[in-house]
């Protein structure tokens, strides 16, 4: 079932920035990321679908509720980017006000405030006032405020940015937690391998434009790297190379093996390549496909859609 869905939503400024045209599903049950530069339009995005940011056009649903209605937002959880609670109340009290808000009945609000002080691990220092709070406590205290609703879908802009290493870590293992839960996570983020760590699909948004979705592994099976290891004399660069070679680059020689990497058009001619090289009497030594992370996958189409800009020209 998807519980986000976008169809041609655009909102822009006067005109200007925002997001165009954005067509995406989020199926229930996953961490999806939405990737892209400062300023690409990830935040008009989950404002716009929060109903905060009236759409210029296209359409949206959280949960199969249109946008913009307050039944869209009764299962949905957000922690914004810039959030600034009143300071000179206690992480506690906060929580009290919020359960007030989300309409969470009075005799369960004690319970439900101790379950996500204890999921954000804010457990023993709720009783201080949040002027004394560090910057991950205050993150910490905004999570527990964005799950105060028990959500099914919870929109998290840039959450880890302001924590340290084991705040990060926490973070990730909150949002495992809560897909493991069948909830979803939408994570808004320039943070490439924090994202890479706990989400499968994402989309890739720049200038405003979303550029690519889907599995992000897959979206680099336009391209396979491989790393080949042969004897030091072998001239593995100056070879005469079969089409379906793009580029080979000379690596350095260690321990008397020269390395070279190849920049293949998919998997399959991996073998091909080992095939060829044997035909050659090229001595192998290694074979070790090169994994592309996410942030290859980020480059590898932020700069296609860039060059597409000077093709245009
Ligand atoms: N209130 C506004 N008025 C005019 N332009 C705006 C407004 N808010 C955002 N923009 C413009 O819309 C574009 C997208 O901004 P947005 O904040 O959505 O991007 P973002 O990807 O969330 O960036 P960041 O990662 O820096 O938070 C930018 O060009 C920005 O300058």
């Amino acid at each position: 079932m998807n519980v986000i869905e976008a169809k041609g939503l655009t909102k822009t400024y006067n005109g200007q920035g925002g997001i165009r045209e954005v067509t995406l599903d989020v199926e229930e049950g996953m961490v999806y990321g939405f990737l892209g530069p400062n300023g690409a339009g990830k935040s008009t995005f989950v404002r716009t679908m929060l109903g905060l940011l009236t759409p210029t056009s296209g359409e949206g649903k959280l949960l199969g509720e249109p946008i913009g209605t307050s039944k869209s937002r009764e299962r949905v959880g957000y922690l914004p980017e810039l959030f600034r609670y009143p300071d000179w109340l206690t992480g506690r009290k906060l929580l009290e006000s919020h359960a007030e808000l989300c309409k969470v009945p009075v005799r369960e609000r004690k319970k439900r405030i101790e379950e996500v002080i204890d999921l954000v691990g804010m457990t023993g220092r709720d009783h201080k006032k949040i002027k004394g709070y560090s910057k991950g406590m205050a993150q910490r205290i905004g999570l527990a405020c964005a799950l105060m609703n028990d959500p099914k879908v919870i929109f998290l802009d840039e959450p880890t940015s302001a924590l340290d290493p084991i705040g990060r870590k926490d973070v990730r293992d909150l949002m495992l937690h809560l897909r493991d839960q069948g909830k979803t996570v939408f994570l808004n983020s320039h943070l490439l391998n924090e994202v890479e760590s706990v989400c499968d699909h994402v989309s890739i948004v720049h200038n405003s434009e979303l550029i690519v979705q889907g599995k992000w592994r897959e979206l680099m099976l336009v391209e396979a790297k491989v790393e080949i290891t042969s004897s030091k004399d072998a001239s593995l660069t100056s070879m005469e190379y079969p089409d379906f070679v793009h580029q080979v680059e000379a690596k350095e020689v260690i321990d008397g093996r020269s390395k070279a990497i190849y920049q293949l058009r998919k998997e399959d001619d991996i073998p091909k390549l080992v095939h060829y090289l044997g035909t050659h009497k090229l001595p192998i030594y290694e074979v070790t496909p090169v994994i592309p992370h996410l942030e290859d996958v980020f480059m590898y189409w932020v700069n296609e859609k860039e060059q597409s800009y000077v093709d245009d020209r």
